[in-house]
């Protein structure tokens, strides 16, 4: 099943393109890490998918509902972490956490709170105002996952978390997901965090959507990164016709990098009937990957 399908979703902010023609669909149980650079439309998507937001286009169904209407028994289902969290000052972190249970009709459980606070090394007796940014985070956190809901949608959920708290956040989710078949939906701008947790991951730019890729499709593919070295000195490209084994072949004064896509076995060959004085081959990390699909505008599929 489907727990999010966006359906040619489109929102414009009078004249500024918020999110074009957006198609997404995530699946029951899934890790799913949404990326992309700032201004991209993260947040503008996140908001539609919570019904903050109407599109002025196109269908938003959650858990195979349609999102066009306030459904309260829907909301019970979904934890969501907004980008900027805004909690009550004078209350302490229990307190917000004993309201949130109160409202989706739950008592909060103490053993509970105690485990999150533990492994999210927080402090829920003190008050908000007293709260750090990452302190803050916690308790958002904490809060889009209190009532155990089928979905949890977090809008950049790690900033402002130590890189040892981000494991331990991460561990939450997959804890979740793998015991409750609990959907997640993220977004960041950091790539390494996706290929820690994700199965698949989709990258918007400029309110469109760039491309949905499993990890491992990303990780395991042929494409390698060359760097060469020739006998003589200076630009070789047009001598030794590298543009035909990478139409972006680069020339930095001192190296020539290619990139093989699938042709791995043919760039090598063809290199290795060229005076090479020095050749580095490695995989792309998948920030150059994500990259290079910004660079030529790629729409895929996967
Ligand atoms: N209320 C608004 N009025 C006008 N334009 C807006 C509004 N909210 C967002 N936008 C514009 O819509 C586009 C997408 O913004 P959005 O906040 O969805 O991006 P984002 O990917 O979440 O960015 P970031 O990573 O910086 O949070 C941007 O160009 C932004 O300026």
């Amino acid at each position: 099943m489907n727990v999010i399908d966006l359906i040619d979703i489109t929102k414009k902010y009078g004249s500024f393109r918020g999110v074009l023609d957006l198609n997404l669909q995530v699946k029951q149980g899934e890790i799913f890490g949404f990326i992309g650079p700032n201004g991209a439309g993260k947040s503008t998507t996140i908001r539609m998918l919570m019904g903050l937001l109407s599109p002025d286009r196109g269908q938003v169904r959650v858990l195979g509902q349609l999102l066009d209407r306030e459904r309260p028994q829907l909301r019970r289902k979904i934890g969501y972490l907004p980008s900027e969290i805004m909690l009550y000052p004078g209350l302490s972190g229990r307190e917000i956490l004993a309201f949130a249970a109160a409202a989706h009709g739950m008592k909060l459980d103490a053993r509970e709170v105690k485990t999150y606070a533990e492994r999210l090394d927080w402090n829920p007796d003190r008050k908000i105002r007293t709260y750090s940014l990452g302190n803050r985070k916690k308790l958002g956190i904490v809060l889009s996952l209190l009532h155990h809901p089928e979905l949890i949608v977090l809008d950049e959920p790690t900033s402002g978390l130590d890189p040892l708290i981000q494991n331990e956040f991460f561990s939450l989710l997959k804890e979740r997901s793998s015991e409750e078949g609990v959907t997640v939906f993220f977004s960041t701008h950091v790539l390494s965090e996706v290929e820690k947790v994700c199965q698949r991951v989709a990258f918007i730019k400029e309110g469109q959507l760039n491309r949905i890729s499993d990890i491992g499709e990303l990780t395991d593919s042929g494409d390698h990164l060359i760097s060469v070295v020739f006998m003589e000195d200076g630009d070789m490209t047009e001598l030794y016709k590298l543009r035909e084994l990478d139409e972006h072949v680069l020339y930095d004064g001192q190296h020539h990098r290619l990139r093989t896509g699938n042709r791995l076995q043919q760039t090598l060959t063809a290199l290795s009937q060229l005076p090479l004085k020095a050749i580095t081959v490695r995989r792309p990390t998948i920030e150059e990957m994500f990259m290079e699909d910004y660079r030529k505008g790629e729409v895929k599929q996967a």
